[in-house]
């Protein structure tokens, strides 16, 4: 069975009289860690927010390892995590307490909740921090927080917009470490990203959108192939999706 499967899916925010989803089909296997990369306004966020059941798909199928929102909401939510792009995070409440709520957001109490907890702070090296309320934090301190909100229960599927956006190369290569190690204990992975030489190493599979439309997909050595002359993803990226500025949301 798939992790995630896509049929046909389309979205519209205003009443379908246009899409900024359309067509939209993939499948997503147990164990992969899949990026969906395009530039800005391309529909990343409003597709992997639909496969984390944020929003509803206007039409389409989606079924989230054999299971579809509309019937099983609850049951879905316990095998996923979520990493938002805009920080979830309480200002005034320190890590440890913001961790807390989100843990008991996934059933998690007791000394297991608080051994995940230090054991999470102490990957991302912030346990000396965890008294400390988040708006002390910089940005890529807030950034492992927000990853440690999604992961503290372990998903079978973890889905994240941008998790290394605007943080500096230490505070990436901890996060990348850490996704990369839970992929290994079996966590299939979804994420979107415009850091195209991070996908290209992180990612075993890469869907390439834009305008709300899937133009290409392959593993990144396959996507590379596939275009003539190119070395690496951004060339990939520029040939399929041109080198317009986008002012797109
Ligand atoms: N709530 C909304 N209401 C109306 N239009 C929206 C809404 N959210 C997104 N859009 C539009 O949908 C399109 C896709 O946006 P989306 O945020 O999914 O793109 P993205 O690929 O994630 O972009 P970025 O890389 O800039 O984050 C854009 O044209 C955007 O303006």
């Amino acid at each position: 069975m798939n992790a995630i499967e896509c049929q046909n899916l389309t979205k519209s925010y205003d009443h379908k009289k246009t899409f900024v989803i359309k067509d939209f089909s993939l499948d997503v296997k147990k164990g992969e860690v899949f990026g969906l990369l395009g530039p800005n306004g391309a529909g990343k966020t409003t597709s992997i927010s639909m496969m984390c059941g944020l929003l509803s798909p206007t039409s389409g199928k989606l079924l989230v390892s054999g299971l579809n929102y509309g019937d099983n909401r609850s049951a879905i939510q316990k095998k996923i995590g979520v990493v938002p792009q805009e920080y979830a995070l309480y200002p005034t409440l320190t890590a440890y307490e913001n961790l807390s709520f989100f843990g008991s957001l996934y059933n998690l109490k007791g000394n297991d909740l608080k051994s995940r907890i230090e054991l999470g702070l102490e990957k991302v090296n912030l346990l000396d921090y965890k008294n400390r309320p988040i708006k002390d934090f910089s940005g890529g301190m807030k950034r492992r927080i927000n990853l440690l909100t999604g992961i503290l229960h372990q998903p079978e599927i973890l889905f994240l917009d941008e998790p290394t956006v605007g943080v500096d190369i230490q505070s990436k290569e901890v996060i990348i470490s850490i996704l990369n190690d839970l992929n290994q204990k079996g966590t299939t992975i979804v994420y979107t990203s415009h850091h195209l030489n991070e996908a290209e190493n992180f990612c075993t599979q890469i869907a390439i959108i834009d305008k709300g439309k899937i133009l290409a997909e392959g593993s990144p050595e396959n996507l590379i192939h596939q275009v003539e002359g190119a070395q690496n993803l951004e060339e990939v990226l520029l040939e399929l999706t041109g080198n317009q500025i986008r002012n797109d949301a």
